[in-house]
């Protein structure tokens, strides 16, 4: 099949270098000049395990390319994926201008009949408008799909190639034959493609971005609790998640929900609530207690150090949202290291990926170091952001000897209470 991905960022270039990889031509379109020049010269553009060899290979068998041109880029497709962005809005719902401009420009350009399908996540009813929006200038036949993504970053061509599911929302017969063709490959492997009406199918990435999300606010309000109750949240977490009507799954407390995803659609989906005059409580809370976890170890510093940080320097182990990527987005890294700046506190930082985002957003204002144990240099404590495995066993030795005071704060659980005791820290992790 020949295909068309709109907009190469990290789920149009899993999408695109994943479908080549199952044997369809596919071109990538992107209005970033910069990105589209490295990706066409080979260069891949994000960091993403297992991606790159996809990458390669495709590139190597004339299966994957590169424009910046959509008109070129779609020509001959049966199918074009739009992967664009949709950030919050001033009002916090999905902005969909994005959508909507290449929407408004595909109509003129559509020579053939295709599919145009909606990857991108977003409200219920943009498939109505993104066919509202193409049919002005329309002069061939076409139709709008619902197709949102669940891939997770840092796993995403897992999650790609083996999902848990795929949901196609469409009504449209001749549509709903190329989803399945295109997606046989991954169905083969037993997973289920299920098909719904196009707002079930948006609604659906809604709610399952959300569920998950409250899942992980419900545990840290837990770990919160235990902390006030002397409880354990590890023990906690076991003991509910061994019931499969729970499972084991999103149920790790820590210093709250950040990337580009969680935050942004609790945000809409409370949005498009209110919008109805639907008052989504649950939501309205744990963005608000989200909010507060992500700077919980701030109250524990200032408490250690009696509400003196200035001229203090903190140590800062991880910056990426979660490891396995160099994504910063809503990263609970940044909000601490503004928070410290805030107090007068100096940071010292390392993160194995995602150092050249940070220093893009925040430039000189941390010291940016090699690696773990540089970042410790005439330091007062160390904080813990991110739960890469190169962080999980340390030489605790050396992180006493360069600590001027042996203070730990861990927004991971990455280490036992016990062991931190007995190696002579004052260790504070979340809910334990
Ligand atoms: N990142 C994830 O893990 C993930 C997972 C599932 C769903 N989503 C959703 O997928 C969508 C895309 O997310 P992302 O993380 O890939 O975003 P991204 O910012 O990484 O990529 C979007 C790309 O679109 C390009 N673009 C913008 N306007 C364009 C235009 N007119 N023509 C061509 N290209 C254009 C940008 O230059 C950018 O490269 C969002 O709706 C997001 O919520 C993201
Ligand atoms: O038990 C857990 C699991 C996750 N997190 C945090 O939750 C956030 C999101 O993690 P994760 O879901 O693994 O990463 P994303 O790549 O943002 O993926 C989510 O967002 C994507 C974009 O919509 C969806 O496609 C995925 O299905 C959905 O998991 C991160 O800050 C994690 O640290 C926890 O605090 N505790």
């Amino acid at each position: 099949m020949k295909i068309a991905v709109v907009g190469t960022g990290y789920v149009g270039l899993v999408t695109g270098t994943c479908f080549a990889e199952t044997g369809n031509h596919v071109t990538c379109v992107d209005i970033d000049e910069k990105k589209v020049n490295k990706l066409q010269q080979g260069i891949i553009t994000i960091y993403e395990p297992g991606l790159e060899v996809l990458f390669e290979r495709n590139i190597r068998q004339k299966r994957l390319e590169f424009t910046t041109s959509l008109k070129e880029g779609i020509k001959g497709a049966d199918v074009i994926f739009l992967a664009l962005p949709t950030p919050p809005g001033e009002d916090g719902s999905a902005d969909l201008k994005y959508i909507l401009k290449v929407a408004d420009d595909l109509g003129s350009i559509l020579e053939q009949y295709a599919v145009i399908v909606d990857k991108s996540t977003v409200p219920v009813g943009t498939a109505e408008k993104v066919t509202q929006a193409i049919s002005k200038n329309a002069k061939v036949e076409f139709d709008v799909v619902s197709n949102p993504e669940f891939l997770r970053e840092g796993v995403a061509v897992d999650d790609f190639m083996k999902p848990d599911r795929v949901v196609i929302g469409t009504e449209s017969v001749k549509a709903k034959k190329i989803m399945e063709t295109l997606y046989a490959p991954l169905v083969r492997q037993g997973n289920p493609v299920i098909f719904m009406d196009e707002k079930s199918a948006e609604l659906t990435k809604y709610a399952a971005n959300s569920f998950l999300a409250t899942k992980i606010t419900f545990m840290n309000e837990i770990a919160n609790l235990c902390e006030r109750l002397g409880a354990n949240v590890d023990m906690v977490r076991k003991g509910i998640g061994t019931d499969t009507r729970i499972g084991k799954r999103f149920l790790f407390a820590g210093i709250g929900y950040g990337g580009s995803c969680f935050p942004k659609d609790v945000q809409a989906l409370a949005k498009s609530s209110k919008d109805v005059n639907y008052d989504f409580k649950i939501l309205e809370s744990v963005m608000a207690v989200n909010t507060r976890q992500k700077t919980r170890l701030i109250d524990h510093l200032k408490g250690y150090f009696k509400n003196e940080l200035e001229g203090k320097t903190i140590a800062m182990w991880g910056l990426a949202f979660k490891p396995y990527t160099d994504d910063i987005r809503e990263a609970p890294a940044l909000y601490n290291i503004n928070a410290l700046l805030e107090l007068g506190a100096k940071v010292r930082v390392y993160d194995p990926e995602a150092m050249e985002n940070v220093k893009e957003v925040i430039g000189d204002k941390v010291t940016y170091c090699e690696d773990e144990y540089e970042t410790l240099e005439g330091t007062d404590a160390l904080m813990i952001m991110t739960e890469w495995p190169v962080f999980r066993t340390p030489e605790f030795k050396i992180i006493k000897e360069k600590l001027s005071s042996p203070l730990i704060l861990d927004g991971r659980n990455l280490y036992e209470p016990e062991q931190m005791k007995e190696e002579g820290f004052t260790y504070f992790s979340i809910g334990r």
